[in-house]
Protein backbone atom coordinates (compact mmCIF):
# COMPACT_ATOMS: atom_id res chain seq x y z
CA UNK A 1 0.00 0.00 0.00
CA UNK A 2 0.89 3.76 -0.97
CA UNK A 3 2.18 5.85 2.01
CA UNK A 4 -0.60 8.33 2.83
CA UNK A 5 2.37 10.97 2.33
CA UNK A 6 5.75 10.69 0.48
CA UNK A 7 8.53 13.22 0.09
CA UNK A 8 11.57 12.36 -1.56
CA UNK A 9 14.41 14.70 -2.32
CA UNK A 10 12.27 18.40 -2.09
CA UNK A 11 14.50 21.52 -2.08
CA UNK A 12 13.59 24.51 -2.21
CA UNK A 13 15.09 27.96 -2.28
CA UNK A 14 13.84 31.78 -2.26
CA UNK A 15 16.42 33.84 -4.26
CA UNK A 16 19.97 32.44 -2.90
CA UNK A 17 18.62 31.25 0.58
CA UNK A 18 18.12 27.59 0.76
CA UNK A 19 15.17 27.08 2.82
CA UNK A 20 14.37 23.04 2.06
CA UNK A 21 17.60 21.23 0.99
CA UNK A 22 16.90 17.89 -0.13
CA UNK A 23 14.14 16.73 2.43
CA UNK A 24 12.59 12.86 2.43
CA UNK A 25 10.48 11.81 4.26
CA UNK A 26 7.30 9.58 4.85
CA UNK A 27 3.89 9.44 6.88
CA UNK A 28 1.94 6.48 6.94
CA UNK A 29 -1.76 5.84 7.37
CA UNK A 30 -1.91 5.74 11.21
CA UNK A 31 0.91 7.56 11.94
CA UNK A 32 1.21 10.97 13.64
CA UNK A 33 4.31 12.63 12.55
CA UNK A 34 5.43 15.24 14.72
CA UNK A 35 7.83 17.97 12.41
CA UNK A 36 9.94 19.87 14.95
CA UNK A 37 11.77 22.61 14.17
CA UNK A 38 12.96 26.05 15.18
CA UNK A 39 12.57 29.22 13.67
CA UNK A 40 13.11 28.85 10.44
CA UNK A 41 13.59 25.49 9.82
CA UNK A 42 11.37 25.75 7.08
CA UNK A 43 7.94 23.88 8.27
CA UNK A 44 6.14 27.05 6.61
CA UNK A 45 7.76 26.17 3.41
CA UNK A 46 7.21 22.85 3.00
CA UNK A 47 3.67 23.16 4.07
CA UNK A 48 3.35 26.12 1.11
CA UNK A 49 5.13 22.79 -1.41
CA UNK A 50 2.84 20.39 0.31
CA UNK A 51 -0.73 22.44 -0.67
CA UNK A 52 0.40 24.11 -3.61
CA UNK A 53 0.96 27.55 -2.57
CA UNK A 54 4.53 27.10 -3.49
CA UNK A 55 5.34 25.14 -7.17
CA UNK A 56 7.75 21.77 -6.49
CA UNK A 57 10.93 22.62 -8.65
CA UNK A 58 13.31 20.09 -6.88
CA UNK A 59 12.02 16.47 -5.65
CA UNK A 60 8.74 15.17 -5.59
CA UNK A 61 5.94 14.59 -3.41
CA UNK A 62 3.12 11.98 -3.84
CA UNK A 63 -0.25 11.49 -1.66
CA UNK A 64 -1.31 8.25 -1.65
CA UNK A 65 0.96 7.20 -4.28
CA UNK A 66 -0.61 10.29 -6.64
CA UNK A 67 1.53 13.10 -7.57
CA UNK A 68 -0.07 16.31 -5.78
CA UNK A 69 -2.68 17.64 -8.35
CA UNK A 70 -6.55 18.31 -6.96
CA UNK A 71 -7.40 14.71 -6.79
CA UNK A 72 -4.81 14.22 -4.47
CA UNK A 73 -5.58 17.21 -2.87
CA UNK A 74 -8.93 15.91 -2.37
CA UNK A 75 -7.87 13.62 0.65
CA UNK A 76 -6.31 16.47 2.10
CA UNK A 77 -7.09 18.80 5.02
CA UNK A 78 -5.17 21.56 6.08
CA UNK A 79 -5.03 23.69 9.32
CA UNK A 80 -2.77 26.70 8.17
CA UNK A 81 -0.81 28.78 11.29
CA UNK A 82 -2.19 31.83 10.46
CA UNK A 83 -6.63 31.54 11.45
CA UNK A 84 -8.34 31.93 8.08
CA UNK A 85 -11.99 31.77 9.16
CA UNK A 86 -14.47 34.64 8.43
CA UNK A 87 -14.88 36.53 11.64
CA UNK A 88 -18.24 37.86 10.01
CA UNK A 89 -20.19 34.72 9.24
CA UNK A 90 -20.83 32.43 11.69
CA UNK A 91 -19.82 29.16 12.41
CA UNK A 92 -22.05 26.63 10.14
CA UNK A 93 -21.36 29.55 7.28
CA UNK A 94 -17.99 29.32 7.41
CA UNK A 95 -18.10 25.62 7.30
CA UNK A 96 -20.94 25.08 4.69
CA UNK A 97 -19.03 27.79 2.39
CA UNK A 98 -15.72 25.48 2.75
CA UNK A 99 -18.08 22.07 2.22
CA UNK A 100 -19.18 23.19 -0.98
CA UNK A 101 -15.97 24.29 -2.29
CA UNK A 102 -15.22 20.41 -1.45
CA UNK A 103 -18.56 19.43 -3.56
CA UNK A 104 -20.62 18.49 -0.75
CA UNK A 105 -24.20 19.45 -0.65
CA UNK A 106 -27.71 19.93 1.15
CA UNK A 107 -28.34 17.08 3.38
CA UNK A 108 -25.07 15.34 3.03
CA UNK A 109 -23.25 18.56 3.88
CA UNK A 110 -25.21 19.67 6.62
CA UNK A 111 -25.23 16.44 8.76
CA UNK A 112 -21.00 16.32 8.02
CA UNK A 113 -21.21 19.51 9.58
CA UNK A 114 -23.07 18.63 12.64
CA UNK A 115 -21.33 15.73 12.97
CA UNK A 116 -17.62 17.55 13.03
CA UNK A 117 -19.09 20.33 15.11
CA UNK A 118 -20.77 17.52 17.62
CA UNK A 119 -17.24 15.42 18.22
CA UNK A 120 -15.47 18.66 18.67
CA UNK A 121 -17.92 19.86 21.23
CA UNK A 122 -19.05 22.95 19.26
CA UNK A 123 -22.94 21.72 18.26
CA UNK A 124 -23.99 25.10 20.64
CA UNK A 125 -22.19 27.35 18.76
CA UNK A 126 -23.27 26.48 15.64
CA UNK A 127 -25.07 29.60 14.31
CA UNK A 128 -22.52 32.00 16.77
CA UNK A 129 -20.15 34.57 14.98
CA UNK A 130 -16.86 33.25 14.63
CA UNK A 131 -15.87 37.01 15.98
CA UNK A 132 -17.39 35.71 19.01
CA UNK A 133 -15.97 33.09 19.70
CA UNK A 134 -12.39 32.53 21.62
CA UNK A 135 -9.19 31.57 20.21
CA UNK A 136 -9.68 27.91 21.45
CA UNK A 137 -13.05 27.88 19.43
CA UNK A 138 -11.62 29.22 16.44
CA UNK A 139 -8.93 27.11 16.66
CA UNK A 140 -11.76 23.99 16.89
CA UNK A 141 -13.98 25.30 14.33
CA UNK A 142 -11.08 25.31 11.86
CA UNK A 143 -10.07 21.68 12.66
CA UNK A 144 -13.92 20.90 12.21
CA UNK A 145 -13.40 22.46 8.63
CA UNK A 146 -10.22 20.89 7.67
CA UNK A 147 -11.84 17.50 8.77
CA UNK A 148 -15.09 18.06 6.56
CA UNK A 149 -14.58 16.21 3.67
CA UNK A 150 -12.95 13.53 5.31
CA UNK A 151 -9.29 13.84 4.55
CA UNK A 152 -7.41 11.23 5.45
CA UNK A 153 -4.31 13.11 5.49
CA UNK A 154 -3.83 16.11 7.80
CA UNK A 155 -1.86 18.72 7.43
CA UNK A 156 -1.01 20.82 10.76
CA UNK A 157 1.21 23.98 10.94
CA UNK A 158 1.42 25.03 14.55
CA UNK A 159 -2.44 24.36 15.41
CA UNK A 160 -2.02 25.03 19.48
CA UNK A 161 -0.38 28.82 18.85
CA UNK A 162 -1.14 31.24 21.10
CA UNK A 163 -3.91 29.06 22.90
CA UNK A 164 -4.24 28.46 26.81
CA UNK A 165 -2.72 25.26 28.21
CA UNK A 166 -6.28 23.65 28.92
CA UNK A 167 -7.22 24.30 25.57
CA UNK A 168 -3.81 23.32 24.06
CA UNK A 169 -4.29 20.13 25.95
CA UNK A 170 -7.66 19.28 24.76
CA UNK A 171 -6.64 19.79 21.26
CA UNK A 172 -3.43 17.58 21.18
CA UNK A 173 -5.54 14.83 22.81
CA UNK A 174 -7.91 15.38 20.02
CA UNK A 175 -5.61 14.92 16.91
CA UNK A 176 -3.63 12.17 18.11
CA UNK A 177 -6.88 10.26 18.74
CA UNK A 178 -7.51 11.23 14.82
CA UNK A 179 -4.39 9.61 14.22
CA UNK A 180 -4.57 6.43 17.02
CA UNK A 181 -8.15 5.30 16.76
CA UNK A 182 -9.34 6.71 13.11
CA UNK A 183 -6.16 6.08 10.95
CA UNK A 184 -5.55 9.76 10.08
CA UNK A 185 -1.78 10.41 8.67
CA UNK A 186 -0.90 13.56 10.23
CA UNK A 187 1.84 16.05 9.43
CA UNK A 188 1.97 17.95 12.47
CA UNK A 189 4.58 21.31 12.73
CA UNK A 190 5.40 22.62 16.05
CA UNK A 191 8.62 23.88 18.16
CA UNK A 192 7.17 22.84 21.39
CA UNK A 193 8.20 18.91 22.29
CA UNK A 194 5.59 18.53 25.03
CA UNK A 195 3.05 18.33 21.71
CA UNK A 196 4.50 14.80 21.17
CA UNK A 197 3.19 11.48 22.08
CA UNK A 198 6.58 9.93 22.58
CA UNK A 199 4.41 6.30 22.85
CA UNK A 200 2.83 6.55 19.53
CA UNK A 201 4.42 9.22 17.59
CA UNK A 202 6.96 9.76 15.10
CA UNK A 203 9.72 12.88 14.93
CA UNK A 204 11.55 14.39 12.24
CA UNK A 205 13.44 17.14 13.05
CA UNK A 206 13.93 19.86 10.70
CA UNK A 207 17.06 22.25 11.15
CA UNK A 208 17.91 24.95 8.86
CA UNK A 209 16.10 23.14 6.16
CA UNK A 210 17.65 19.66 6.40
CA UNK A 211 16.27 16.34 7.90
CA UNK A 212 18.53 15.99 10.90
CA UNK A 213 16.86 13.20 12.56
CA UNK A 214 13.51 11.26 12.38
CA UNK A 215 12.13 7.86 13.67
CA UNK A 216 10.36 7.10 16.95
CA UNK A 217 11.00 8.80 20.29
CA UNK A 218 12.54 6.03 22.42
CA UNK A 219 15.65 5.15 19.29
CA UNK A 220 15.99 8.58 18.54
CA UNK A 221 16.59 9.72 22.25
CA UNK A 222 18.83 6.06 22.42
CA UNK A 223 21.05 7.24 20.02
CA UNK A 224 21.68 10.56 20.99
CA UNK A 225 22.38 9.76 24.41
CA UNK A 226 19.39 12.04 25.41
CA UNK A 227 16.93 11.47 28.50
CA UNK A 228 14.31 13.81 27.38
CA UNK A 229 12.90 15.95 24.30
CA UNK A 230 14.09 18.76 25.57
CA UNK A 231 17.45 17.95 25.66
CA UNK A 232 17.50 15.91 22.34
CA UNK A 233 16.12 18.78 20.76
CA UNK A 234 18.53 21.00 22.07
CA UNK A 235 21.34 18.31 21.14
CA UNK A 236 20.50 18.63 17.31
CA UNK A 237 19.53 22.21 17.39
CA UNK A 238 21.30 24.23 19.81
CA UNK A 239 17.95 26.02 20.55
CA UNK A 240 15.89 25.36 23.26
CA UNK A 241 12.07 24.43 22.60
N1 LIG B 1 9.20 34.54 1.03
C1 LIG B 1 10.44 34.36 1.49
N2 LIG B 1 11.48 35.01 0.91
C2 LIG B 1 12.75 34.82 1.33
N3 LIG B 1 13.10 33.97 2.34
C3 LIG B 1 12.11 33.31 2.94
C4 LIG B 1 10.74 33.46 2.56
N4 LIG B 1 9.98 32.66 3.34
C5 LIG B 1 10.85 32.05 4.18
N5 LIG B 1 12.10 32.43 3.93
C6 LIG B 1 13.33 31.93 4.60
O1 LIG B 1 13.36 30.52 4.42
C7 LIG B 1 13.77 29.88 5.62
C8 LIG B 1 12.68 28.91 6.09
O2 LIG B 1 11.54 29.69 6.52
P1 LIG B 1 10.16 29.03 6.99
O3 LIG B 1 9.21 30.17 7.21
O4 LIG B 1 9.78 27.97 6.03
O5 LIG B 1 10.58 28.39 8.37
P2 LIG B 1 9.66 27.93 9.59
O6 LIG B 1 10.28 26.67 10.11
O7 LIG B 1 8.24 27.86 9.16
O8 LIG B 1 9.85 29.09 10.63
P3 LIG B 1 8.76 29.68 11.69
O9 LIG B 1 8.64 28.65 12.77
O10 LIG B 1 9.47 30.93 12.15
O11 LIG B 1 7.49 29.95 10.94
C9 LIG B 1 14.09 30.98 6.62
O12 LIG B 1 15.47 31.25 6.54
C10 LIG B 1 13.30 32.16 6.10
O13 LIG B 1 13.91 33.38 6.46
Amino acid sequence: MSAALHIDGLSHRYGSRQALDKLSLQVDAGQCCILLGPNGAGKSTLFGLLTRLLAVREGSIRIFGQPLRAQALARVGVVFQQPTLDLDLTVEQNLSYFGALQGLHGKALQQRIGAELERLQLAARRRERVRDLNGGHRRRVEIARALLHRPALLLLDEPTVGLDLPTRQQLIDYLHALARDEGLALLWATHLVDEIDPQHDQLALLHRGRLLASGAVAPLLADAGCHDLGGWFQHHTGATS
